[in-house]
């Protein structure tokens, strides 16, 4: 992805989003909570500090998360040395409309071009999805991880790291539900296991000569459960503030994974959490990269309020609506720029 780019008007966001390049200095920030349990740190205490980031930030960092910073560390690495490798060995991997998997450069957020590339793989390989969008269809089609043959590591690093990170994801699971008043931690786990459409992406920001135009993703919401993301030292994540709309930097902390609510657990939640618009800006200066873990449920997941937590005074706010779907659907723009917004949970919004 070279600097010359910078000019392509498919990469300019409109005038009302482009980004404050400015410094921003935060009044308050996403918490930081140590998922580490003590004499002095009680279950119940981690549980409460899990709902207050959950229902102030939708977002926050965890420390003491267990993920092996040396595997971290090793999937820097692997994805560094990919990255770096001249484009036509990047395109031997690269996702098309037939698979969905691989390398690409071209991704559209709200049909704006980011500022980007990324190779994305699957927790499950072969793993079942919607043959389209279209809400009649039935038929299913399998996605495939496609791997590189360099460096040589890489597969077994990003099988490795998808693991440990599925791990982490259903501890988080099982706090958040805690944290909404359901009795048993495991209540959601079922909606992930054997046919999970989880996912794993590794980002390449380059560097920019007009990041006052561009973003490396624009704002949006995450689709799925839930988004377990690494970031490197550069910084560049912002997330909108709940209390008053601003862009806030979510400061890079070495040793620490960003969680973000996704639109499941808004649904799920019946609004008590909210799935977060981000986006990611970029920089004159240094390439920044960044991995997240896509959380998301079997594809044929119904998504509805939870029962225990819908009752006479807080009825249910969705219809249900099939996560397979609205993955094929939000999908869409990844190849074709959409004349339309892409489909956002409000759609399933019930009327009041
Ligand atoms: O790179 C980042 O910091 C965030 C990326 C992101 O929000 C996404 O891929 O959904
Ligand atoms: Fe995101």
């Amino acid at each position: 992805m070279g600097e010359a780019l910078a000019f392509d008007a498919s990469f300019i966001q409109p005038i009302e989003h482009r980004p404050k390049l400015e410094h921003v200095d935060p009044i308050d920030e996403v918490p930081t909570i140590d998922l580490s349990i003590s004499d002095s740190r009680s279950v119940e205490q981690l549980v409460s500090d899990i709902a207050s980031a959950c229902e102030n930030w939708g977002f926050f960092q965890v420390i003491n998360h267990g993920v092996p910073m040396e595997l971290l560390a090793r999937m820097e690495k692997v994805a560094k040395l990919f990255f770096d490798q001249g484009i036509e060995e990047k395109r031997k991997v690269k996702r098309d409309a037939a698979n969905a998997m691989g390398y690409h450069d071209g991704e559209n957020t709200k049909n704006v071009r980011d500022w980007k590339e990324v190779f994305d793989f699957l927790v499950r390989d072969r793993t079942l999805v919607p043959a389209s969008h279209e809400p009649d269809g039935t038929s299913l089609r399998v996605l495939t991880n496609q791997w590189p043959q360099y460096p040589p590591e890489f597969r077994e690093t990003c099988e490795e790291y998808a693991k440990e990170l599925e791990l982490l994801a259903y501890k988080l699971l099982g706090l958040i539900c805690l944290s909404l008043g359901l009795p048993i931690a495991d209540r959601l786990k079922g909606y992930f296991q054997d046919e999970q459409m989880s996912m794993v992406r590794l980002n390449r920001y380059p560097p920019c000569s007009s990041p006052d135009l561009v973003l490396g993703v624009g704002r949006h919401k995450d689709a799925g459960a839930l988004t377990i993301l690494a970031q490197d030292g550069v910084g560049g994540l912002q997330v909108r503030r709940k209390s008053d709309g601003e862009w806030i930097p979510v400061k890079p902390i070495s040793n620490a994974y960003i969680v973000n609510i996704g639109d499941i657990v808004q649904v799920w939640s019946n609004d008590k959490y909210e799935s977060v618009e981000h986006r990611v800006v970029v920089n004159t200066e240094k390439e920044r990269f960044s991995i997240p873990f896509f959380f998301f449920p079997a594809h044929h997941t119904m998504v509805k309020p939870l029962e225990e937590v819908v009752n006479e005074q807080n009825p249910p706010k969705y219809r249900e609506y099939n996560f397979g779907k609205f993955f094929a659907s939000r999908n869409r723009s990844d190849f074709q720029k959409q004349k339309v917004e892409n489909v956002q949970i409000d759609h399933f919004r019930l009327p009041v």
